[in-house]
């Protein structure tokens, strides 16, 4: 079977409460995404989903790790010493991170963020962003800048960014949160679709549409709540 994208243990992130909250704990014990992958990251408003996306993508730095392989590679030192040149260079590499807001550069058109994410990613011919951006019902609006869209184009420009890299490991972070359903539906199931060799981890609130098109769900829930903290941790549903 390989080598897994993601095999990690041991993953502490501590943050301070803002004005008055609890303090914020996720621990993850053990974490493995194999290629082909199909997981929905679920759970409740706040409890952590964004924030165990960026540490996957190498955004955020743990404060404990005690082993964090990505495609076999142990990273684990480099992110606790937030090594940021390498960790830009795994990033640019095995992965692609689709986040909320898009992240689209603004004085580029939606065609050309796309054709430069597949160049940074050395991903090769940009042949497939037209079938991609036609999937997601994008074509006519490849050569428009950002702001000329609207808020759920932005968020399909992002998602045809994020999958022409070829990355192994594919992060979205509610890639149809501003979505209508029947765009929602294609979008969801064209991030399914991708080649069966990358692992996609995909964090939403759309649990129906999730498991509609394939995703086995892992939910973040909270182990423990008190005033100081929230101690929250990850429950995998079994495949
Ligand atoms: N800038 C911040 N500083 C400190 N704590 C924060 C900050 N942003 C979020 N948090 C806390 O971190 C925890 C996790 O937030 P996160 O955004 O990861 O949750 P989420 O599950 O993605 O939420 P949502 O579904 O609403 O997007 C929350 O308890 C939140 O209060």
């Amino acid at each position: 079977m390989g080598e897994p994208c993601l095999d990690l243990a041991g993953l502490v992130l501590t943050r301070a409460g803002r004005a008055g909250s609890p303090a914020f704990r996720l621990e993850i014990p053990r974490l493995t995404l194999w290629p082909g992958a199909r997981i929905g990251l679920v759970g409740e408003s706040g409890i952590g989903k964004s924030t165990l996306l960026d540490l996957l993508a190498l955004i955020r730095r743990p404060d404990q790790a005690k082993s964090f392989r990505l495609l076999g590679t142990e990273i684990a030192p480099d992110l606790l010493k937030d090594r940021a040149r390498r960790l830009t260079r795994y990033r640019r590499r095995h992965i692609s991170y689709i986040l909320q807001d898009g992240g689209l550069l603004p004085y580029l058109s939606v065609g050309a963020n796309a054709r430069l994410a597949t160049r940074l990613a050395r991903a090769g011919h940009g042949a497939q962003i037209e079938t991609l951006a036609e999937g997601l019902g994008i074509a006519p609006l490849l050569h428009k800048l950002p702001s000329a869209l609207s808020g759920g184009q932005r968020q399909r420009a992002a998602v045809l960014r994020g999958l022409v890299s070829q990355a192994e490991l594919i992060l979205a972070d509610e890639p149809t949160a501003a979505l209508d359903a029947t765009n929602a539906g294609a979008t969801m199931r064209l991030i399914a679709d991708l080649p069966e060799d990358r692992a996609v981890l995909v964090s939403s609130h759309h649990e129906a549409l999730l498991s509609a098109c394939g995703f086995a769900l892992w939910r973040l829930v909270a182990r423990e709540r008190s005033a100081a903290l929230t101690r929250v941790s990850l429950e995998i549903e079994a495949i």
